[in-house]
C-alpha cells in the first residue's frame, strides 16, 4: 500500500480501521498540502500530485467535501472553512430558508503512482442531510450529518456502524480494488 498522506489524524484512524478489515496496513505521513479551489475532483488530484512531488514517490490522499443539494453542493470541499468559522449551528442556518436539507457526504482518495503522473481518483458517497449537531461531536461534521435510513448522525453512531456506511468507507473499497489489481 502506497504511503498515505494526511494531516487529518481521524480520517486516519477510520482508514486503518476500514482497511484492518481485510488485514492491510497502511504507512502514513502527515503533511499539510495546500489545497486549489475548483471542483472536488480538481482539488483531489492537484493535492495528490503535490503530495506526490513532495515525498518523490506513490502516494494516496482523501478529500471529504460536503455538499449541500440548497447551494448546489456548496460548501462542497471548502467544508473545512465553513466549519470553522460557521461550527454546527452555522452550517444548519446557512439553509435556513431554503426548502431542503438534503446534503451528501463526497469522499475523494488519489493515488499517485508516483511524481509527473496523473493521479487516478476513486469517489464514494453518501447521501443524507443537514440536521442541528446530535451525538458525541470529535470528528469534524459528524453530529449535523444524518445518514439517509439510519435516523442517527455520523456522531451517534459507533465507529464500526459509521465505518460500514460511510463515504469513506466507499470510496476506500474502490481504491482498495484497484490496488489489488496493480499487485498481482
Ligand atoms: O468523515 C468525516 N466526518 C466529519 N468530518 C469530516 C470527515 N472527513 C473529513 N471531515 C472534515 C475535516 C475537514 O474539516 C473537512 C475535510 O477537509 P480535507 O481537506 O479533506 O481534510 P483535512 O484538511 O482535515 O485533512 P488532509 O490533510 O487529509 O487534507 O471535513
Ligand atoms: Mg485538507
Amino acid at each position: 500500500m502506497p504511503v498515505f498522506v494526511t494531516g487529518n489524524a481521524n480520517k486516519l484512524k477510520e482508514v486503518r480501521a476500514i482497511l484492518a478489515e481485510s488485514q492491510v496496513e497502511i504507512v502514513s505521513r502527515e503533511l499539510d498540502i495546500e489545497e486549489i479551489q475548483g471542483t472536488t475532483r480538481e482539488v483531489a488530484a492537484a493535492k495528490c500530485r503535490r503530495a506526490a512531488e513532495l515525498l518523490g514517490g506513490p502516494c494516496i490522499t482523501e478529500d471529504s467535501a460536503l455538499c449541500f443539494e440548497a447551494l448546489n453542493g456548496l460548501p462542497g470541499p471548502y467544508i473545512k472553512y465553513f466549519l470553522k468559522e460557521l461550527g454546527h449551528e452555522g452550517l444548519n442556518n446557512l439553509l435556513a430558508g431554503f426548502p431542503t436539507t438534503a446534503a451528501w457526504a463526497l469522499c475523494t482518495f488519489a493515488y499517485s503512482a508516483g511524481p509527473g503522473t496523473e493521479p487516478i481518483l476513486f469517489e464514494g458517497r453518501t447521501d443524507g442531510r443537514i440536521v442541528p449537531a446530535r451525538g458525541d461531536g470529535k470528528f469534524g461534521w459528524d453530529p449535523v450529518f444524518e445518514a439517509d435510513g439510519t435516523g442517527q448522525t455520523y456522531a451517534e453512531m459507533s465507529a464500526e456502524q459509521k465505518n460500514k456506511l460511510s463515504h469513506r468507507y466507499r470510496a476506500l473499497n474502490k481504491l482498495q480494488a484497484y490496488l489489488t489489481t496493480l499487485s498481482s
